[in-house]
């Protein structure tokens, strides 16, 4: 409700309008600062009277002084028929430059309080202050909400580049851009009249001394006033001794007499009027000109939110199947919860709304992300269908939704069933599904099936979940769901080196012509348009006619700068796509696509890499130190079977040593009378290890299972004298491992 009423659509809504003010009044944030530094101060002790004085001796008909909260003294006189008015230097009571603002400031102003467009663009404007304080609002609920409460506010943030970037911007600038929004409508009010903050002034005296003459600096209430409390001061007319001189300060507004310097009449301001002078200061840095700047700097974040929070809401319209005839929140009998990465667990989801719906239920299908009980009052049942990504973590739509989850009370009499999505060549299938099922039992919610999963989006596996479904709810339930992969590009070989003959594990490393990426890929930076080594390369087998495939994933060796596709390959016994790969001649095509593989990417930092694989597993190591033109401190560890079958990419190891990319190369080979390993390796140089991970190193493995494990040991190890676990590392994103 939050993030899709007053987050989304309003921030959608006002887009332009709010970038709009806020960039111009990122602009108009520069003057006061210049105006400041441009104008003449007072000196401490000089009174109004005295500075009036002054003046009147260089512009005897000067009619008016005004003094701005920046320090600014303007004066305008009427001499020799003529009109006159410049900036005062205090010190001499001389003009010193022109009162009026640049053509510039003038234009910047009339856009941004009213759009060019008097009274009506004010109002237009005051929407956008509206819509710029609500977004601040809810988006602050929002962070609070995903970093786990308000205490964590500056806490570590995750996901995709766009989520990440929109929340470290706003959490720094959602304070300053609330107080600029609060202050604008502040102002419109006030000038509408819609405050009772006007500085009243006094009635008119009816009598006067009838003399005049006086001159400024004997006035009393003025040699007292200092400079800086003087807002305006209006000269009377000397022919006429029933009119007096008009006196505005910070305090309040009256007359005084301008014969005898007598205070006629006087008002004190009222709190309100001090609250409207407080909040035009902060808001226009007219006196407070380094906190206008602050503000400035910080409104200029307002296009960058803008364009992540929209880049965000379209990835998400776009990766969500359009669901027809889907119930309200509210109404719905089942509440249908999706936790996808890539979106394919949305099209099940669309499935099982399409057979429940059409066996007379009314049926909701939200994103995890979405999770909020209170809402679900017709809910009969809810279903979650989750995907699990990296090690076990939550998957892109699912974001936040333990804590959620943590925070909300069981609904009784609404039964729960999680059926997971992974797979099972993944060390922690389906995890993220298992951490849900177990925390709903352990919130106390009731369980409607047994916690299940399908393995890589098996449509059997789904329909036989559905029949269970269906048997538990009394309902026929036949779940036919053939995934849809997302468009295919076709890759010719262009080489391929081969290995691994005399270890019985044939292995190449095949090289593909990098295909044109379309249109939208390369506005999205998607798809072939933009990867790098650790995403993953999707192929699909050529199979029996007719039968889908599914596709099987490849670490990818290159990124799309290196200008071509690579993989390396071990042929499987069996292995249907693994031996059609390695059997690949030069100019041979097959069919892939690329599948994102944001957890397993080497970064952009200068901190150190420890870069260890086996076997294939040196694949999207090998391509990460290629890539690696900073010539970042990178210590690979490589085990291998023997150095002379597959020792792959020795030549680019060596060379890649000469140029710097990589500091050091460890290889652990296992085949010989002494078998050695990488996790031995990594006990042997226990030292250097430590000291790299002392000095902020990032450690990235990739291989089977089995060597994971051995190295999760040796790291164990070698990290205890330090206080630390490879668990702490994973926490904090310095552990990742692709493992098969
Ligand atoms: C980079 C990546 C990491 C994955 N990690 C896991 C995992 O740790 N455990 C698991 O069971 N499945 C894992 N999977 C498999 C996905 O969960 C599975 O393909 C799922 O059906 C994807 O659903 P989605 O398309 O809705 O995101 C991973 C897939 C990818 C591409």
């Amino acid at each position: 409700m939050i993030r899709v009423l007053l987050h989304r659509w309003p921030g959608l809504a006002g887009l332009l309008l709010v970038t709009l003010l806020a960039v111009s009044g990122a602009a108009l944030s520069v003057y006061p600062a210049i105006e400041r530094l441009a104008s003449p101060q007072a000196a401490g002790g000089l009174s109004v009277g005295d500075l009036a004085a002054r003046v009147q001796a260089e512009y005897p008909g000067v009619e008016q002084i005004r003094g701005a909260p920046s320090g600014r003294i303007t004066a305008w006189w009427f001499q020799d028929g003529t009109p006159g008015a410049a900036v005062i230097d205090p010190a001499t009571g001389q003009g010193v430059a022109p009162v009026d603002a640049s053509p510039a400031e003038r234009w910047l102003v009339n856009l941004h309080r009213q759009l060019f467009a008097g009274d009506t663009g004010r109002l237009v404007m005051a929407t956008g202050a509206g819509v710029m304080l609500l977004l601040c609002a809810s988006g602050a609920v929002l962070i609070a909400r995903r970093m786990g409460g308000w205490r964590r506010w500056f806490g570590r943030t995750r996901g995709r580049l766009a989520a990440r970037l929109h929340v470290e911007m706003a959490r720094i600038a959602v304070a300053g851009l609330a107080l600029s929004a609060l202050t604008a409508l502040w102002m419109t009010a006030s000038t509408f009249g819609l405050l009772p903050d006007q500085a009243r002034a006094p009635l008119f005296p009816a009598t006067t001394s009838g003399q005049t003459g006086i001159a400024p600096n004997h006035i009393a209430a003025l040699a007292d006033l200092p400079v800086a409390a003087l807002r305006d001061l209006s000269f009377p007319d000397p022919t006429d001794p029933t009119d007096a001189f008009t006196l505005k300060t910070d305090r309040g507004a009256g007359y005084l007499d301008q014969g005898t310097g007598e205070v006629l009449a006087w008002t004190d301001a009222q709190t309100l009027s001090r609250v409207t002078e407080t909040f035009t200061m902060l808001h226009t840095g007219r006196g407070a000109a380094v906190i206008g700047l602050v503000l400035g700097l910080m409104a200029l974040s307002v296009p960058a939110l803008a364009v992540s929070g929209f880049a965000l809401w379209l990835a998400g319209w776009r990766a969500r199947p359009r669901i027809r005839r889907n119930a309200s929140a509210s109404r719905a009998e089942t509440v249908i919860f999706v936790g996808s990465e890539a979106g394919s667990t949305w099209g099940f989801a669309a499935t099982l709304h399409r057979a429940l719906s059409e066996a007379g239920q009314s049926v909701h299908v939200a994103p995890m992300t979405a999770f909020d009980p209170a809402r679900y009052r017709a809910a009969k049942r809810l279903l979650i269908l989750a995907a699990t990504y990296g090690d076990g973590m939550a998957p892109a739509s699912a974001k936040g939704f333990i804590e959620r989850l943590e925070h909300a009370p069981a609904l009784s009499g609404v039964p729960v069933a999680v059926l997971g999505f992974g797979d099972h060549s993944f060390p922690a299938f389906c995890a993220f599904a298992d951490e849900v099922a177990q925390l709903l039992t352990a919130k106390g919610w009731t369980e409607l099936l047994p916690p299940d999963a399908v393995d890589r989006q098996s449509p059997r596996d789904f329909a036989r979940w559905g029949r269970a479904l269906g048997r538990t709810l009394g309902l026929e339930l036949e779940l036919v769901h053939q995934p849809v992969q997302p468009a295919t590009e076709a890759l010719t070989l262009v080489s391929r080196r081969d290995y691994g003959a005399q270890v019985q594990a044939p292995t190449a490393i095949l090289r593909f012509a990098l295909p044109r990426a379309g249109f939208w890929q390369r506005l999205t930076r998607r798809g072939f348009a933009q990867f790098q080594a650790g995403d993953l390369l999707a192929v699909l087998p050529e199979g029996a006619p007719g039968v889908a495939p599914m596709p099987r994933l490849y670490s990818l060796a290159s990124g799309s700068r290196d200008g071509f596709v690579e993989i390396v390959v071990r042929k499987q016994p069996g292995g249907l796509c693994s031996g059609q790969l390695v059997a690949l001649e030069p100019g041979s095509t097959i069919r892939a696509f690329i599948r994102p593989n944001p957890g397993f990417h080497s970064g952009h930092g200068r901190a150190p890499l420890i870069l260890i694989g086996a076997g294939t597993g040196i694949g999207p190591l090998a391509g990460m130190i290629r890539a690696n033109r900073r010539a970042r401190p990178v210590h690979l560890f490589f085990g291998l079977r023997a150095r002379d079958s597959d020792f792959f990419f020795a030549e680019e190891l060596a060379g890649w040593q000469r140029d710097g990319r990589l500091a050091r190369l460890t290889t652990a080979t296992s085949r010989g009378p002494r078998p050695y390993y990488v996790q031995d390796a990594l006990r042997h140089e226990a030292a250097e290890v430590l000291a790299m991970i002392r000095s902020g190193a990032r450690i990235m493995v990739c291989g089977g299972r089995a060597m994971a494990e051995g190295v999760t040991a040796a790291l164990t190890d070698i990290l205890a004298p330090a206080g630390l676990t490879p668990a702490v590392l994973k926490a904090e994103g310095r552990y990742v491992e692709d493992v098969f």
